[in-house]
């Protein structure tokens, strides 16, 4: 088997008193979708936000690819990590948000060119090549030079995927991608994460609502609870036949809600 491509070892997040996360081991292996489900406030969007270098770790490791992320080797030894160390280990990761996060003051065309051009270097024609590859993956081609505050919620999404992708992460997170959208523009963002599934080798890391899509597209899901994993398994056995007492209950409770 494969090594792990992220692994969280005894991490430790907290605010002040507050503990957030909690002694967290974790690993996903290239390739591998995982989705991770639980509680509000249970943590579960800081494990992204810890992988994409938005939010310091207290304690323990992280590792992407191999490489320490919060820090780096220095005579044998690990120690914080700079910006420039930083700046390199997120070039492996890419992050689709809640809240789209698009630049408003830019076509949908440029909000695809942008990183690739200013972080990667990037040439204006390889960049529009791309975004025009991605744009058309994401089904917006004919979108391009729109403003994102001219297309729907559902089209903003897609071109916070595509934008993501831009960067040719070999991990995508997303980060319930789909809960500020209305209900009807729901289908067509999930219908481009679904693909990207199928179609690409991506590692992909999501923390959604969506029950039946975390069970449709996940290799494993884990539940959270309380800053670690309380349980996790296949789709068939977290839905279908969960152990844990506080597993069963938060799936009762959503379903129910759903
Ligand atoms: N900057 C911050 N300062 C203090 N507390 C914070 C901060 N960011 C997050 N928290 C707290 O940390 C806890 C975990 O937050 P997180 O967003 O990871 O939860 P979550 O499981 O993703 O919840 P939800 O499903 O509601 O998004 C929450 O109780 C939240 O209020």
């Amino acid at each position: 088997m494969s090594e792990p491509v992220i692994v969280f070892d005894k991490v430790k997040k907290s605010y002040g008193d507050f503990v957030v996360i909690n002694d967290l081991d974790f690993s996903v292996s290239p390739g591998e979708k995982v989705t991770i489900i639980g509680p509000s406030g249970s943590g579960k969007s800081t494990v992204l936000r810890i992988l994409m270098t938005l939010e310091k770790i207290n304690g323990g490791t992280v590792y992407v690819g191999g490489d320490p992320l919060w820090h780096e080797r220095k005579n044998g030894a690990l120690v914080a990590a700079g910006e420039s160390h930083l700046r390199g280990m997120r070039k492996q990761l890419g992050m689709v948000f809640q809240q789209f996060n698009l630049f408003p003051h830019m076509t949908v065309l440029r909000n695809l060119m942008e990183a690739p051009r200013v972080v990667l270097g990037l040439s204006r024609t390889e960049a529009k090549e791309r975004a025009e590859e991605l744009l058309q993956l994401v089904g917006l081609t004919d979108h391009a030079h729109k403003f994102p505050g001219q297309l729907s919620g559902g089209q903003q999404q897609r071109v916070g995927i595509a934008r993501a992708l831009a960067m040719r992460p070999r991990i995508m997170l997303f980060d319930e991608p789909t809960s500020a959208l209305d209900p009807e523009l729901v289908g067509e963002v999930l219908t481009v994460i679904r693909r990207l599934a199928s179609e690409h080798d991506l590692t992909m890391l999501m923390v959604t609502h969506e029950m039946r899509f975390a069970r449709e597209i996940s290799d494993r899901v884990c539940f959270f609870d309380k800053g670690r994993i309380h349980e996790e398994g296949t789709p068939a056995e977290i839905f279908g036949n969960p152990q844990k007492e506080r597993t069963q209950q938060f799936l009762r409770a959503v379903t129910e809600a759903q």
